[in-house]
């Protein structure tokens, strides 16, 4: 058994789920689990019906929504050569249940109403390679796969119930094998107890996959890209990157954590604990080597890892009467972030002071400055990159920050962290 993840660059187009139909002949005979996004941008364009909603913009929302439906529908028609198909009253069905939400006055919480609107974008995308997938003799099962992981109510960031959802594989996944070689279901969401649809986190679709190879002990991982493999670092940002032949789990986990865009942090450890190799492959081409992260890779000869976060926010937290600190504060500091659901990437505290850096994500920001604001005067300063570099050397650091000022800076044998913001010559006029 392997299991493939198709992202929404994947399946952008009737051209790309075409060439992914290509894809998965070329393993005949293979049980495969697919796990797929949301087509394109899909999910980006379903967060904007979300806010609309809640911010009781409800045609603009209702709008939105009509939009998609009719991208999907064009799409699936073109792809099937017809509009009479079982596959459009699922797809109704889907939209209908999101209409009734907007219906509905938004009494309970935004991340809940995201969940319950932006899970759709898999729940169509997966439905409709799955029905053109029949019809073009690749047979397969469709899979809810908010029948299979049960989740916490924890929205937009669900803990899975490991024990619930692995005897739901074994009883709900494992037969749907016998019939047919190939299964489809969706990334990046799962189902609370109460049936309530819940998501994962923003590309948790390759984590959904890493708990599917775990649970169905499978042979192997295989993450379909646009790019030739895991490179050293973003080619959209950094030119001249390479592709990395083999890497270790421990160090993709660290990249990933730092905010490598390439692969979900959480990953690695359902693939690492079973040992299961985790290949990213290219889907324009799949017989490029692409790269193998496993244990026991041979990182000898590792160029230095780059990894670039933009768009992020240095909060700086001072005591109000000169007190120190310490560990007492400290934790209290943390238990808000924890609260307001705030990740931190890099921190560093001085006697009477606590600086860190997160993601901007305003909504999360205001409630955040407000709570930390009861006790300690704060500032905040935005428009910063964050720049990560493991296995690095003098001269390329040199010529990361040229232009840079650098307001915090965090060093280890192997790795170092660079908080950045866009130098502004003397003299010159903003
Ligand atoms: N270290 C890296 N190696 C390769 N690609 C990377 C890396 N870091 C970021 N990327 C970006 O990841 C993109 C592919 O991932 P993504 O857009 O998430 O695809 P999908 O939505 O289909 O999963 C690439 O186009 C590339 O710009
Ligand atoms: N569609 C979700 C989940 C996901 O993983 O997507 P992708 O595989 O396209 O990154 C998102 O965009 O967050």
């Amino acid at each position: 058994m392997k299991v493939f993840k198709f992202g929404g660059a994947s399946l952008e187009s009737i051209e790309r789920i075409q060439h992914v139909g290509k894809i998965v002949q070329a393993f005949p005979g293979e049980k495969l689990l697919i796990v797929a996004s949301a087509m394109g941008k899909t999910t980006n364009e379903l967060e904007k019906v979300a806010q609309n909603f809640f911010m009781r913009k409800r045609e603009i929302a209702a709008q939105l929504l009509y939009n998609i439906e009719q991208q999907h529908v064009h799409l699936a028609e073109q792809l099937l050569g017809t509009n009479e198909h079982p596959l459009f009253t699922q797809l109704q069905q889907f939209f209908t249940e999101v209409e009734w939400t907007l219906g509905e006055k938004p009494i309970r919480t935004y991340d809940y109403y995201y969940d319950q609107i932006v899970s759709m974008g898999e729940l169509i995308s997966t439905a409709i390679v799955s029905a053109y997938f029949n019809h073009a003799g690749i047979s397969n099962n469709w899979l809810d796969v908010r029948d299979v992981f049960r989740t916490d109510d924890n929205f937009r960031d669900a803990n899975i119930d490991w024990d619930y959802t692995q005897n739901a594989v074994n009883t709900i996944v494992k037969p749907l094998f016998n019939n047919s070689n190939i299964v489809i279901a969706q990334g990046f969401i799962g189902s609370t107890d109460q049936n309530e649809t819940v998501t994962l986190g923003r590309e948790g679709s390759d984590y959904t996959a890493g708990v599917f190879a775990n649970m169905l002990d499978a042979e192997s991982q295989t993450i379909w890209k646009d790019v030739e493999g895991f490179k050293n670092a973003d080619p959209k940002l950094f030119p001249n990157t390479v592709v990395i032949p083999e890497i270790t789990f421990s160090e993709v986990i660290e990249l990933a954590y730092y905010g490598a865009q390439v692969i979900h942090p959480k990953t690695i450890k359902p693939l690492q604990n079973k040992q299961i190799p985790l290949y990213v492959k290219c889907f324009l081409d799949k017989d490029l080597p692409g790269t193998v992260i496993k244990e026991d890779a041979d990182v000898k000869k590792l160029p230095p890892l780059i990894v670039l976060k933009k768009n992020q926010v240095l909060i700086s937290v001072k005591s109000r009467n000169y007190a120190f600190i310490t560990e007492d504060k400290i934790s209290d500091i943390y238990e808000i972030f924890h609260a307001c659901k705030v990740k931190i990437n890099l921190m560093q505290n001085g006697a009477i002071s606590f600086s860190c850096c997160i993601d901007n994500n305003p909504d999360k920001i205001e409630l955040l400055i407000k709570a930390l604001h009861v006790d300690f005067k704060v500032k905040y300063n935005e428009g910063l990159e964050l720049l990560t570099v493991r296995h690095y050397q003098p001269e390329l650091l040199r010529e990361l920050t040229t232009d840079r000022q650098i307001l915090l800076e965090q060093r280890s044998l192997k790795t170092v962290q660079l908080l950045m913001k866009l130098a502004v010559a003397e003299g010159s006029v903003l």
